[in-house]
């Protein structure tokens, strides 16, 4: 089987891992490749690493350049994804890398982003409890933002468990291409070059919302979220560290075997042994999740710290990972567990 997709945002970030991942998927033919002040230009002056489409021209995005394939893929600001998508048949897979259909609570998608709700899809995290099982046979995808992506899969099976408090803290260190390719005045290289910055602190960023509904739904009661986004200057990776205050009886042993069975079967999510703690270098280029945990009995808590790249198990791997799920594909199909190092 063959099918068709499209790429709304080729030009972007999040396009440009995709088509990388694309390219190397055996069930995909690539189609239309759409962007917005880049349209009229060939693919090749944006993303230059993407040799074998250098040639192709990146046209307007709107219903009708995207119609005609079986899954279009939308790569593009907030806000831009859903009345698109409103246009695309309900026999499209229409796969979302924006936020506009993550938040199933319209308050909080007002609150946070503003304007009307356009409703919740199923989440792009297979790995999350029953995760897989909203996947398959779908004909829409949230993908997850890039970071309640290692911060979810770091505290979900602690709190699926109850061995944590439904009280978490979690700091994330992200690169910078999280931000988009975007001209951004703090992301101008003297700004970034040689020094840590965390912004969107004390519950400030839009990202907490998510994390709160997805946590919330793996522990069946609410759960309160911390959470410090970090930026740090590498252009890509997030290392998330998640902690939270033990139940009483949970400890170390408990905690360990509970992420060991959860992830026991998941092919892009690796518990480290003992010892060794994830590093953003190590995920680079590779759809996985480095995970180690540890309890650090004098404070009484749990702490895990999860790597991932922010651009491929962040977003474009989830995306393939997704439409694999949603088409009755193999998983891993156009996936690898092989980074790149040094
Ligand atoms: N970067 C990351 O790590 C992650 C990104 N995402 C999500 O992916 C989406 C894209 O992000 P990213 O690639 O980083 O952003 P970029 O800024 O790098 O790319 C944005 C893309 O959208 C296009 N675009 C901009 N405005 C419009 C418009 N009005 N209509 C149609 N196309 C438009 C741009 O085209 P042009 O070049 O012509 O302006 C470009 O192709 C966002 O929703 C983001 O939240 C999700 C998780 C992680
Ligand atoms: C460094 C940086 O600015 N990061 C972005 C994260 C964006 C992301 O990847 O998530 P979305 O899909 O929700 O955009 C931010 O904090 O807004």
């Amino acid at each position: 089987m063959t099918v068709k997709v499209a790429v709304a945002g080729a030009s972007g970030y999040a396009g440009g891992e995709l088509l990388r991942l694309l390219l190397a998927h055996p069930g995909v033919e690539i189609g239309a490749l759409t962007a917005a002040s880049s349209a009229g230009t060939p693919l090749g002056q944006h993303q230059p690493h993407l040799a074998p489409l250098a040639d192709r021209m990146l046209v307007e995005t709107g219903p009708d350049t995207l119609a005609g394939h079986d899954v279009v893929f939308l790569a593009l600001p907030h806000g831009h994804s859903a009345e698109l998508a409103a246009l695309l048949g309900p026999d499209v897979l229409v796969v979302d890398l924006g936020a506009d259909h993550r938040l199933s609570d319209a308050a909080d998608w007002r609150r946070w982003y503003g304007g009307d709700h356009a409703g919740s899809w199923p989440y792009g995290l297979p790995e999350l409890p029953g995760g897989r099982d909203r996947l398959r046979g779908t004909k829409r995808v949230a993908v997850p933002g890039c970071y309640p992506t290692g911060g979810l899969l770091a505290l979900a099976p602690a709190l699926a468990a109850g061995l944590v408090r439904p009280e978490v803290t979690v700091v994330s260190v992200t690169g910078t291409s999280g931000a988009g390719r975007s001209l951004k005045p703090h992301l101008l290289g003297s700004e970034v070059m040689g020094s840590a910055s965390a912004y969107g602190v004390a519950g400030a960023h839009r990202h907490t919302p998510e994390f709160v509904q997805g946590l919330g739904a793996v522990a069946g009661e609410r759960v309160t979220v911390s959470f410090t986004p970090v930026l740090a200057p590498m252009p890509r990776g997030i290392l998330t560290t998640a902690s939270a205050r033990l139940s009483p009886g949970a400890d170390g042993a408990t905690a360990r075997s509970a992420y060991l069975d959860a992830y026991a079967n998941e092919p892009f999510v690796q518990v480290l042994a003992p010892g060794s703690w994830p590093a953003t270098a190590a995920t680079i280029g590779s759809n996985n999740v480095q995970l180690q945990l540890e309890v650090d009995a004098d404070a009484g808590r749990l702490v895990v710290v999860a790597a991932i790249d922010n651009l491929t198990k962040g977003t474009a791997g989830a995306a393939v990972q997704s439409m694999n799920l949603a088409l009755g594909l193999p998983e891993a199909t156009g996936l690898t567990t092989a980074g790149v190092a040094p």
